[in-house]
Formats: C-alpha cells, structure tokens, sequence
C-alpha cells in the first residue's frame, strides 16, 4: 500500500512522540511492503514562531496532499500570552474545523501491565473498555460571539440539530461493533443546547432499537467513570464535556501518556493524535511517554487506511512492552523499569521487528 502521511510534530514533547510515532511508521512499512510517504509541516507555537500563524496554508496544503495526518501536541508557556489568533491551540482548533474533524474518538482501555500504576484500585480499573465520541468542531470552542472587554468576558455554547446528529449516529455505528450501549453525556438540567441534544439522542435510537441508551448528566457522569468505569462502553458527548471527561478518563490507564485519539470525518479522512497536551513539564528530556502517538497509529492504520493486521501489531508490541516491565517516568513505580523515551521505543521497535502477528489478536482498540 502507497500512503502519504502529514506529520505535524507541533510543541513541547510533540516532537518526542511523533519521532517515535514515526520510527513505528518505518518499520511497519519495512516489514509489511508498505509504503508511506511522510510530509512534515508545522503547527502550533513553532508556526507561530516561523510564519506568525499557528495554521499556515503551507501546512493546509500539505495536508490536503495527504491521506492522513499525524499531529504532536501543541502549545507552551512561550506563547500563553499571544493574542487569542497567535496561541498555539488555535492551530489545533482551526485545523479540526479546516477538514470537518467532527469525530473525535478517544478509546479508554485498562492495560493488565498497568493495573498497579493507576491511582484506582484494581478491581475498580481492571477489564475497563470503553470509547468517548467526542464532538470536536462546535460548541463552546467555536459558538459566537466570543469576545472579551475590560469587565466581561463571552463565550458561545451553541448546536444545530445536524451537529448533533451526525456525532450521535457515529457513537450509535460505534456501539453496533462493541457491547452494544451508548451512554449520552449532557447537562440536560440547566443548558438547552443538552435538551436538545437529549431530543436528538432519543430520535435517532429508533433507528438503532439493537443499541441500550441510556443519559448521564456530566457531573455525575465524572464521578462514575472513577467509582465504576466497566459501566460505560460508548460515551458520546459535546466538545468540552468530551475534552475533560476523557483526560480524567486516562487516570483508569494509569497515565494520559496512554491515550491515543482518532479525529475522523464522514469520509473517513482522519488526524491522528494523542490525548494529552505538550506537556512543558517534561519536554526536551527525553521522558515523555510515546504510547499515545504510537497507539494513535494504529488507529491511522485501522480506521484511514483498513491496515488490521499492521494495527494490532503496534498495539501488541506495546503491549509487550509495557508487560515486560519496561516504562517511562509518568508509569513509574514498584516493578518497573523506568526507560527513556528513545529505550521506549527502541524496544517497540524491537518487538515489532520480532513479532508475527496471528489471527489471535491479543489487544484490540477501537
Ligand atoms: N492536543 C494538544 O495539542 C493539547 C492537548 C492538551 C493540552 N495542550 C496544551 O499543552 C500545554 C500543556 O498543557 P497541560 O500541562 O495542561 O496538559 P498536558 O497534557 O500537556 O500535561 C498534563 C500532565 O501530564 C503529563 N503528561 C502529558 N503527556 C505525557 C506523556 N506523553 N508522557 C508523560 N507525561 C505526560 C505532563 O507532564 C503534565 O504533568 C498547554 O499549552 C495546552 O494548551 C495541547
Ligand atoms: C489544546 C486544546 C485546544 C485541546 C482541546 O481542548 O480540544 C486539547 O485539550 C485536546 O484534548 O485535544
Ligand atoms: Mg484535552
């Protein structure tokens, strides 16, 4: 198979991960007589820095070449206090909405080699599976007005029916390939925008009598995914609710370090990224855990280009990786052995250079 890959490593650990995202990439082509074609291009702070905007057509333009894109992370202190058009997420934001981004799919699985590393008991964590479906291009993030003067500040929460629909039949299509429920997140008790995502949910399950719904409001949706997550399988919400509920998920993983994420539109072409942000903390010292953009190609490989086999492979030589005892600093604890980023991926790698990947696939994401 012949792909071209845009590859935004963006800020802080972006760079990190996506060169070890990327030497995923190469060997998975070696091995399998793929052929991907990777462009680079930037975003975020370093397209602030070099072109004065945080989403250059230059990089638009490569993405439009491109079958897929893989993004880092974006952001850092350097640029928290440019003006709202020249901070770093606005690339993020602007290229989901750029290339209808709407599905945002972020897979939440307990990882048997990482029980003991999640701050929830075991038996609380153990066998968690589930998906939040996020939507990514409305909401508070782009509803106008949005403005800020001396003594006030707006932000806009709005929906249109069709938004909403379109995310709720994605979690629905979903649900169809899994356990078969679809938890619907909202704040039906005070916002309309969540009434009328409740009436849309409830619509579009005539459709779908094969799938269990069932509606949380978001407060008490964030204590039950702690005090009992096997509950869920797909969570569908709105875009804020989606961007907090999932990081508090990552807990149940043991690191935000584990989350990768697809971000699809109805055609299937999709973005690539992990979870977690460019984490300034850590960045240039070699410590940032790359599962979540290496996880995140293997979501590229399975929902944009149909590569199944080349999916679990990635996954599974994570898998064995982190079963071996191996991790870096953010997993760290008794048992371990606390490596860099560039060990990390090193025994990925060899892992998949070892490996035959069976029709038992041991681990699977979404
Ligand atoms: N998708 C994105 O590009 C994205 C997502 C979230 C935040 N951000 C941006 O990142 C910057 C930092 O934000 P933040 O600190 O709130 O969130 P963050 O996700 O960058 O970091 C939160 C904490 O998790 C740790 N962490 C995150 N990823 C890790 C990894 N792969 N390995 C090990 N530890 C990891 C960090 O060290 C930090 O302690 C901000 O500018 C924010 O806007 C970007
Ligand atoms: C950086 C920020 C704009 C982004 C979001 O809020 O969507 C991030 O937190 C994420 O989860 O991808
Ligand atoms: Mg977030």
């Amino acid at each position: 198979m012949k792909k071209t890959i845009a590859v935004l490593p963006g800020d802080g650990i972006g760079p990190e991960v996506t060169d070890a995202a990327v030497k995923v990439l190469q060997s998975i082509a070696m091995r399998y007589g793929h052929t991907f074609h990777l462009k680079h291009a930037v975003i975020g702070g370093a397209a602030v820095d070099q072109f004065d905007n945080p989403l250059p057509q230059q990089t638009i333009d490569v993405c439009d070449a491109s079958d897929a894109i893989l993004l880092g992370a974006v952001g850092g202190t350097k640029w928290d206090n440019n003006p709202a058009h020249l901070r770093p997420e606005k690339g993020l934001l602007n290229i989901r909405k750029h290339f209808d981004l709407f599905a945002n799919i972020r897979p939440v699985k307990a990882i048997p080699a990482l029980l003991t590393s999640s701050p929830l008991k075991e038996e609380v964590a153990k066998e968690v599976d589930m998906v939040i479906v996020r939507e990514l291009t409305s909401g508070l993030y782009f509803g106008e007005p949005k403005r800020r003067s001396e003594k006030s500040a707006v932000d806009t929460l709005v929906y249109t029916r069709e938004e909403i629909e379109r995310i709720v039949n994605q979690a629905f299509e979903i649900a169809r390939t899994r356990r078969g429920k679809v938890t619907s997140v909202d704040k039906a008790n005070v916002l309309e925008t969540s009434k009328l995502w409740r009436e849309v949910v409830e619509e579009r399950k005539a459709a779908y009598p094969d799938i269990e719904v069932e509606h949380m409001l978001v407060d008490s949706a964030a204590m039950k995914l702690i005090t009992n997550p096997r509950t869920f399988d797909v969570v569908v919400t709105e875009n804020m609710f989606g961007d907090i509920l999932s990081d508090e998920a990552s807990v149940i993983t043991g690191s935000l370090g584990m989350l990768p994420s697809a971000s699809i539109r109805s055609d299937g072409f999709g973005l690539y990224e992990p979870v977690h942000g460019s984490a300034p903390d850590i960045a240039g010292q070699n410590k940032a855990n790359p599962s979540a953009a290496i996880l995140s190609v293997a979501m590229m490989f399975k929902h944009s280009f149909g590569l199944h086999t080349e999916a679990a492979a990635v996954e599974q030589a994570v898998m064995s990786v982190l079963e071996d005892g191996y991790c870096t600093g953010d997993l760290a604890g008794s048992g371990k052995r606390v490596v860099s980023t560039e060990q990390y991926v090193t025994k990925v790698i060899e892992e998949l250079e070892r490996e035959f990947v069976s029709e038992h696939i041991m681990y699977s994401y979404v």
